[in-house]
């Protein structure tokens, strides 16, 4: 090969190393005992908007263009500020959305001690993947400095339902 397609070469395995992205994941699985309940106020035409629970299950996607110095993405283990977060917002609470008509019956029974109360900006397995997501994704730049962004949370209420939401 002369010099000027090893050049050529060079230039497209730099080309593509700038591309390549690593993933790495991390679930929280229904057995974590994210044992939480709540309503879709504006499903008013469905049993959704009565009070119900699932003990719910999180998948995130993280993705980076450079290894750590472990060669890691992100570290499996580095997540539990994250879980600790998960189990103060979902694990035995009520989520209400901050708009539900209700919000005061909900925020009553939490002043009696009967609910932990959690508002939302919404409800729903679309908007909880969201409201994580921002939480997360904010959390995962600071703490690797930019290097990894998050890419998808996936929330499921049980082995058949689920959303995702991501970010490009
Ligand atoms: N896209 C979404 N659809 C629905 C959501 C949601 O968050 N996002 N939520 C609900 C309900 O709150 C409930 O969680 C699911 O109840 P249901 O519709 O009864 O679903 P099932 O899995 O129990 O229904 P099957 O027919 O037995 O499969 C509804 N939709």
């Amino acid at each position: 090969m002369d010099i000027a397609s090893l050049a050529h070469e060079e230039a497209n395995d730099q080309a593509r190393t700038r591309r390549a992205v690593y993933r790495s994941t991390k679930t929280y699985d229904h057995n974590e005992g994210l044992s939480c309940c709540f309503r879709q106020w504006r499903a008013f035409e469905s049993h959704c908007h009565l009070i119900h629970g699932y003990a719910l299950a999180f998948r995130f996607v993280f993705a980076t263009h450079e290894l750590d110095e472990r060669n890691w993405c992100m570290d499996f283990g580095g997540l539990k500020p994250i879980r600790a977060w998960l189990h103060d917002v979902f694990d035995h609470t009520l989520v209400v959305a901050k708009d539900d008509p209700h919000l005061a019956d909900f925020e009553a029974l939490a002043l009696k001690g009967l609910a932990s109360v959690r508002i939302l900006p919404n409800v729903g397995c679309e908007a909880t993947a969201q409201y994580v997501f921002d939480y997360v994704a904010g959390y995962v730049s600071q703490d690797t400095a930019g290097r990894v962004w998050l890419e998808s949370v996936e929330v499921s209420e049980h082995g058949g339902n689920s959303a995702i939401y991501e970010r490009p």
